[in-house]
C-alpha cells in the first residue's frame, strides 16, 4: 500500500521535535550532548553525554539532570542516556639509547618495576625490534599475548608490569627487516592495546637513530624520555645524538642515565672506574639536561637480570639504583601532571 505508515509520519515530524528538546540538553550541560532521537514512537528518546574530563561524582548529577529536565517534556516517556568519554591517553616514557648494548632494556624493565613498587599503574613495551629482550628480562618469555577482537591483551608477570613485545608479535629475525612505517604499525599494535588500569607506558625503543626510531616517537609522542648511555666518551657521543633525534620530534628528554659506570667487584664490593667517573653527569649539565643517577657495572645485576628476576624487584641493593631513578622519573611525571 503506498502512503506514510504512522510510524514513518512520526519520525518525519521528530525531525522538526527534536530540535527544541536538543538545545534543552546543550543548555543544560554545557554543549556535552549530542545524537539526540526518538527510538520509537512511543516517546522514547536516546541521548548521548560527553562526561570527558567529568570525575565520577560530577557525571552521574549531570546524567539525572538531563534525564529529568527531558522526562518533563509530554512527548517524552523515557530517555536513554548513553555516557561516553574520550578515549583514556596513555602517558609514555621512553627509553632510548645512541646505541645498542648499553643496558637500556635493563634500564627500561627495572624503571617499570620501580614505578609499579611507588604505585604508578605501569606497563611496559618491548618495540626494540632489533633484539627484544624484555620477555627474559621479565621472565616472560614464550608467552604470546591473546588478541580480544582487534586488540591485544599484554602479558601479566610475577612483576605486577603488563607487557607487549615485538618479540611476542613477530617471528625470529622477522621485526628486523621492518621499515620505518611498519615498525610504526607494529607499535601501535603494542600501545593501542587494552591496557586496562594502566596509565603509563614505559617504552624500550630500538637502540640508535634512524628512522624506524623517528616513526616510533612521531606516531605516539612519548611524553618525556630517558637515555641510556655508558661513561665512555664515543657512548656519550651517541646519546647526544639519541637525545638531538627527541628533541627535532619535540619531546622533552627527563634525563640521562649512565649505565655500567664503574666496576662493583663482587669480592670486596668496592666501585672502580674504568672508564673515569663524572663523564655522564658532566656531559648532561653541558647539554642542560637532568642527571637522573648512575648504575654500576655489576655481575648480579646481569646475573638477576639474563635468569628473568629484575634487580628492583626484589630487596637486593643490586636494586637501589633503579629505584633511586624511578624515583626521579616520577617526580618529573608528577610535576608534568601538576603543570
Ligand atoms: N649495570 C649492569 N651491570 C651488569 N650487566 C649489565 C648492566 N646493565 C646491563 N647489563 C647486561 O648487559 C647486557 C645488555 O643489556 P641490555 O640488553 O639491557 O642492553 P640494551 O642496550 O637494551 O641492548 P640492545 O641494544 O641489544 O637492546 C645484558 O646481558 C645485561 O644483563
Amino acid at each position: 500500500m503506498a502512503g506514510i505508515r504512522p510510524s514513518q509520519a512520526y519520525l518525519a515530524l521528530d525531525m522538526t521535535d527534536t530540535a527544541p528538546l536538543a538545545s534543552l540538553a546543550t543548555d543544560l550541560t554545557g554543549g556535552r550532548t549530542s545524537g539526540l532521537r526518538f527510538l520509537d514512537d512511543a516517546g522514547t528518546l536516546a541521548i548521548v553525554l560527553d562526561v570527558t574530563g567529568l570525575a565520577e561524582p560530577e557525571r552521574k548529577p549531570l546524567e539525572e539532570k538531563l534525564r529529568d529536565a527531558l522526562l518533563a517534556r509530554d512527548e517524552v516517556t523515557s530517555v536513554r542516556v548513553a555516557m561516553t568519554a574520550e578515549k583514556k591517553a596513555l602517558t609514555i616514557v621512553a627509553v632510548g639509547s645512541g646505541k645498542g648494548g648499553v643496558g637500556k632494556s635493563t634500564l627500561a624493565a627495572n624503571l617499570a618495576v620501580a614505578l609499579h613498587r611507588r604505585g604508578v599503574k605501569v606497563g611496559l613495551v618491548d618495540a626494540d625490534i632489533y633484539g627484544p629482550s624484555l620477555p627474559r628480562l621479565m621472565d616472560s618469555e614464550g608467552t604470546k599475548p591473546e588478541a580480544q577482537g582487534s586488540k591485544l591483551v599484554p602479558v601479566p608477570n610475577a612483576y605486577g608490569v603488563p607487557m607487549l613485545s615485538t618479540g611476542q608479535i613477530a617471528a625470529p629475525g622477522q621485526a628486523i627487516a621492518w621499515r620505518g612505517p611498519m615498525a610504526g604499525k607494529a607499535l601501535e599494535q603494542l600501545v593501542d592495546a587494552r591496557w586496562g588500569a594502566v596509565d603509563t607506558l614505559v617504552v624500550d625503543l630500538p637502540p640508535g637513530t634512524g628512522d624506524v626510531q623517528l616513526t616510533m616517537i612521531q606516531r605516539h609522542k612519548p611524553a618525556g624520555a630517558v637515555i641510556v648511555s655508558t661513561p665512555q666518551d664515543l657512548a656519550l657521543i651517541d646519546a647526544a645524538r639519541a637525545i638531538s633525534l627527541f628533541e627535532q620530534a619535540d619531546v622533552p628528554i627527563i634525563g640521562l642515565v649512565e649505565n655500567m659506570a664503574g666496576y662493583a667487584c663482587p669480592h670486596c664490593g668496592g666501585v672502580s672506574d674504568p672508564f673515569g667517573r663524572g663523564g655522564a653527569e658532566a656531559a648532561a649539565g653541558e647539554m642542560g639536561i637532568a642527571f637522573l643517577g648512575r648504575v654500576p657495572l655489576a655481575i648480579g645485576i646481569r646475573l638477576a637480570s639474563d635468569g628473568g628476576v629484575p634487580p628492583a624487584a626484589g630487596t637486593d641493593p643490586a636494586g637501589e639504583p633503579f629505584h633511586a631513578v624511578a624515583a626521579k622519573v616520577a617526580d618529573w611525571l608528577d610535576a608534568r601532571k601538576a603543570r
